[in-house]
């Protein structure tokens, strides 16, 4: 498998303050990819130091094969696209002249403006003066600016954070197309619904370091007690251990007398495996 993003013993110092410490992960291409930490684990260091934002003080980042430092050539920054916070966009103009200045920039059709709106359902909101958008608003053409070049690779801070569910539904179905389609995805998230629901891998991170990574399912597994529930219609649960001969006899028992409501699996969410590794929960 082909590695989009490779990072090696990273480490980011801000003077003495550890901000990364010793990151090891590879973004595999084609991979949805998602990074989940609480406020202040590193996360958007991370993300500046693969696009070549800031300068790693240890180790080795590449991104498409090349050295992070790579990214800052035009060529490259083409390559792929980035959605942090910070937006840049000029509130003066509207979302179209907005738009409008990076199509020029990439050299697009004008159409690249209407996909890249209805990807973010602002078509209505094109004519917006971007200093009169609400926050979820902004965090949309901020997308829409990230991909409307069509990029190898996607950044993603935390990319949606600021909106109603409707939009959030209407950005993965989104995103998954764009992914279908060939486009490699690196996200940020606190979002543990967001990572379960999009990411094919997902790493912890907690004060700068790594905890854990693999896909969703397969990091619940590791972490599951091997358990079932049982809810009986009388609304009895019965917590019953997997693969052992009493709990089929007792499902058996129960199942010929109709008396079961409903069976789930024990497994951990996400946010129970990062907390129960690190203490603390991913808000
Ligand atoms: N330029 C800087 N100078 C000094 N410290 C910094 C700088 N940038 C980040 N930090 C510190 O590094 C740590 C990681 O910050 P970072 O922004 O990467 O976290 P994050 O996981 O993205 O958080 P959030 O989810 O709140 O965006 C924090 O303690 C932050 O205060």
């Amino acid at each position: 498998m082909t590695a989009e993003i490779n990072v090696e013993h990273l480490g980011k110092k801000f003077n003495e303050f550890i901000a990364l410490e010793d990151v090891n992960f590879s973004v595999h291409k084609g991979e949805i990819f998602g990074l989940l930490g609480p406020s202040g684990s590193g996360k958007t260091t991370l993300i500046k130091v693969l696009t070549a934002q800031l300068d790693q003080n240890k180790g080795k980042a590449s991104v498409f094969g090349m050295p992070v430092n790579e990214m800052k050539r035009v060529e490259n920054k083409s390559r792929f696209g980035l959605l942090t916070d910070n937006s840049g966009l000029y509130k003066r103009l509207s979302v179209e002249e907005n738009l409008m200045l990076y199509k020029d920039l990439y050299g697009l059709d004008d159409s690249a403006i209407d996909e890249a709106l209805a990807f973010v359902n602002l078509q209505d909101a094109r004519k917006k003066k971007v200093s009169k958008l609400s926050k979820g608003m902004l965090q949309r053409v901020t997308l829409a600016r990230a991909l409307m070049h069509n990029p190898d690779l996607l950044f993603l801070d935390e990319p949606t954070s600021a909106l109603d569910p409707g939009n959030t539904h209407h950005i993965y179905k989104g995103l998954r197309k764009l992914n279908e389609m060939g486009t490699t995805i690196f996200l940020t998230t606190h979002d543990m619904a967001e990572a379960e629901t999009l990411c094919d891998r997902v790493a912890f991170l907690h004060e700068g370091k790594i905890q854990a990574i693999g896909a969703p399912s397969e990091l619940r597994l590791r972490h599951s007690d091997q358990s079932m529930i049982v809810e009986l219609t009388n609304g009895e649960q019965h917590t019953l251990p997997l693969n052992e001969l009493t709990t089929a006899e007792r499902l058996e028992e129960w199942m010929r007398h109709q008396l079961i409501q409903r069976i789930w699996s024990n497994e951990p969410t996400l946010g129970d495996i990062f907390m129960e590794m690190t203490g603390r929960d991913l808000r």
